[in-house]
């Protein structure tokens, strides 16, 4: 591993002096328009043949470190990432002129061959800019003439239609990749370690928290165990809406209602019938509001009785975030609003000392750079903080304090404006740099009901989560009852059954939809058991895990054994096929590191599912006679069972769901 660790970084290294170059040889080029008399064009010519030099030798030796790379038994490359590198090099030796990095996607139609590039017609076009006249046919013909020697992942190539190139994958690299899964698991993709905080979940205590924050805790809950078993070190934080304004009431509320809560904690079970009766005294009551006022001074100057009650307050809606985030599995760290205080008040000051605050009816603002959007409230006019205020302050403690390299906040995409202005504005106050940090609004649709209106209950309230939840327990019982698997399973088995396809279905239904649509959340979808559903994969897994069961022997007790005596064939087209799905394993990740939409890997787990069962129901694993007793068996198809078993595992840890041995 550490070999193959100095090789990446040796090659990115190699990689960035390459663009280095090829930008050099660029400006060089350029010079090429010079007149023909003068003194500096020479010399750049000259420049361009040495750098032209100088790039040929890095590339001769990024092929030997990726050959290497590609020669050890890592197994878990990615197939894209390899044909793009092969086909890029063969770009710039085909044509050293144009600056053009292969494309390579996967192909529509097997008969397109398994991936494709489709850089000849753009290649073309820089041809012709250099008036240079060839077709896009022409093109890969060149470069597939340029591509004699044999890639290892590649069968062979065919050029189509206008010029594209489509690539055939090789079975015996396939076999031995799939080999590979078995003997090392599946190989964590090669990629640079970063300190990433996630903020999701996010509710607000004494106010609902509703179905917007389900969705914020499924998806950031996913985005983190995607995160985790890439190696990264995350931070997952939970940024409640703990402070404010409204503390003021609820404490002024608290006082009359329980005046000793002090020494007896007071019984408030329904934390927002209790926020409504406050607001009611507020909005009516002028000596009510003027003591709230009072009380939010006092809190905020940290009065001990006022944080004692503050804290009995966030204690109530604390216990009710956290039984939801047991259900469900999620663990947050709870850093609220109120962690920034402090640093609020810090970073005005440094904000108003460096120019960045503008005065605007009484309040203090900033925009982002270029004036665009609308800009930031810091101090309200009555010297308040906002919203925007905290998360100016968050900014700054996660990326100079936590020394975080990557951001990322998940919310409905009614914030995305709020975010980019606070990312513009931690720009222009050199909070944030570009070349340094990433980060990322992840966005998200509202949550519907079956009848397209917003999710609510029949009586028009906000569902609460909890009983959502409940009603998805209810809903996965009866559907198991319903396939009477209440006869075969013992009492544990159906509970665990039962959790397992409630709260999966109510994760995988949320995380199977692009995020950035707006979905309909329904029970009865998301409980079919065809379709892309957590119950049908849920069932493809166990069913798939209980081939080796059922075949007995050295399969069920000793598959190390089976794996080190067998060598895989798949040479019926249905295991090739299904093969080739479990491959993109590595590029579907790399796919969802750049966008974080986790609906990529629903659909490749669902297309596993299904690759699976054509591949199960044309290829015999076990053969039985009449009697049903096992005549044969055959041990590189149950490894290839094997193998699937190991992705979709993989695959359903990130998703968050928990499948059963048996249901
Ligand atoms: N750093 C942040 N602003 N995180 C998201 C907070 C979400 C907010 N509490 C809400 O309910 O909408």
């Amino acid at each position: 591993m550490a070999d193959f660790d100095s090789a990446t970084k040796c090659i990115r290294n190699i990689e960035k002096e390459i663009l280095l170059l090829q930008s050099e040889v660029l400006k060089t080029r350029e010079g090429l328009g010079l007149e023909d008399d003068n003194v500096e064009l020479k010399k750049l010519m000259e420049e361009n043949t040495r750098l032209k030099h100088r790039l040929e030798i890095v590339q001769s030796a990024i092929v030997q470190e990726g050959g290497s790379i590609a020669s050890s038994d890592s197994g878990n490359q990615s197939i894209v990432g390899e044909l793009q590198q092969v086909f890029t090099e063969a770009i710039q030796k085909a044509f050293p002129s144009v600056l053009v990095e292969a494309v390579i996607t996967i192909s529509s139609s097997p008969k397109f061959g398994d991936y494709q590039c489709n850089s000849a017609m753009q290649i073309a076009q820089h041809l012709k800019q250099l008036s240079v006249k060839s077709s896009p046919r022409e093109v890969a013909q060149k470069l597939v003439a340029e591509l004699q020697k044999p890639i290892p992942c590649v069968d062979r190539l065919e050029i189509a239609g206008a010029g594209y190139v489509n690539i055939f994958l090789s079975r015996s690299y396939g076999e031995q990749r799939i080999m590979s899964i078995l003997r090392h698991g599946i190989v964590v993709p090669l990629i640079e370690k970063k300190r990433v905080i996630v903020d999701f979940s996010s509710p607000n205590v004494a106010k609902e928290m509703h179905v917007g924050h389900l969705r914020s805790t499924i998806i950031g809950d996913s985005i983190c165990r995607f995160l985790e078993y890439l190696g990264h070190d995350v931070l997952r934080i939970n940024h409640i809406g703990d402070w404010g304004t409204q503390f003021g009431m609820l404490i002024a509320h608290l006082q009359d209602r329980f005046p000793n809560f002090q020494t007896e904690s007071p019984p408030i079970s329904d934390l927002q019938a209790f926020y409504k009766e406050s607001k009611v005294r507020f909005d009516s009551d002028e000596v009510f509001k003027k003591r709230a006022y009072e009380c939010v001074v006092k809190l905020q100057s940290g009065e001990l009785s006022y944080l004692k009650a503050w804290n009995l307050i966030c204690d109530v809606s604390r216990k009710e975030f956290q039984t939801i985030y047991n259900r469900l599995d999620v663990k947050l760290v709870e850093r609220g609003e109120s962690f920034y205080q402090s640093r609020m008040e810090k970073i005005v000051e440094e904000l108003k000392q460096d120019g960045f605050l503008e005065e605007d009816e009484g309040r203090l603002i900033m925009w982002g750079e270029n004036r665009a959007g609308i800009p930031l409230t810091i101090v309200k006019s009555d010297g308040g903080f906002t919203y925007d205020t905290s998360d100016m302050a968050a900014i700054k403690q996660r990326l100079q304090e936590e020394k975080a390299d990557w951001l990322i906040y998940v919310t409905d995409a009614g914030q995305a404006t709020h975010f980019q202005t606070i990312f513009s504005c931690a720009k222009r106050a050199k909070i944030l740099q570009e070349s340094k940090h990433r980060v990322d609004h992840v966005g998200f649709g509202v949550v519907l009901g079956e009848d397209g209106k917003k999710f609510k209950t029949r009586s028009g309230d906000t569902v609460k989560l909890t009983e959502l939840l409940n009603e998805g327990l209810r809903r996965a019982m009866e559907k198991l009852v319903q396939k009477e698997r209440n006869l075969v399973l013992t009492q544990e088995e159906l509970v665990a059954a039962q959790e397992s396809v409630a709260y999966g279905c109510i994760k995988y239904a949320d995380l199977s939809h692009n995020r950035n649509n707006e979905y309909v959340f329904s029970f009865d979808k998301m409980l079919e058991d065809k379709g892309n559903t957590a119950v049908y994969l849920l069932y493809a897994y166990t069913r798939i895990r209980s081939i080796a069961r059922k075949c007995g022997g050295d399969f069920a007790n000793d598959m190390q054994k089976v794996i080190d005596s067998t060598v895989i064939k798949l040479d019926h087209e249905k295991e090739w096929k299904l093969a080739k799905v479990l491959l993109r394993f590595t590029d579907v990740m790399l796919l969802i590191m750049k966008n974080l939409s986790l609906h990529h890997l629903c659909e490749f787990v669902y297309e596993i599912c299904t690759a699976f069962s054509e591949f199960y129901d044309s290829c015999y694993c076990i053969e039985k006679n009449k009697q049903g007793e096992i005549i044969t068996v055959y041990p590189s198809r149950v490894l290839l069972c094997e193998a699937t078993s190991k992705v979709l595992e993989k695959c359903f840890d990130i998703l968050g769901l928990k499948p059963v041995h048996k249901i």
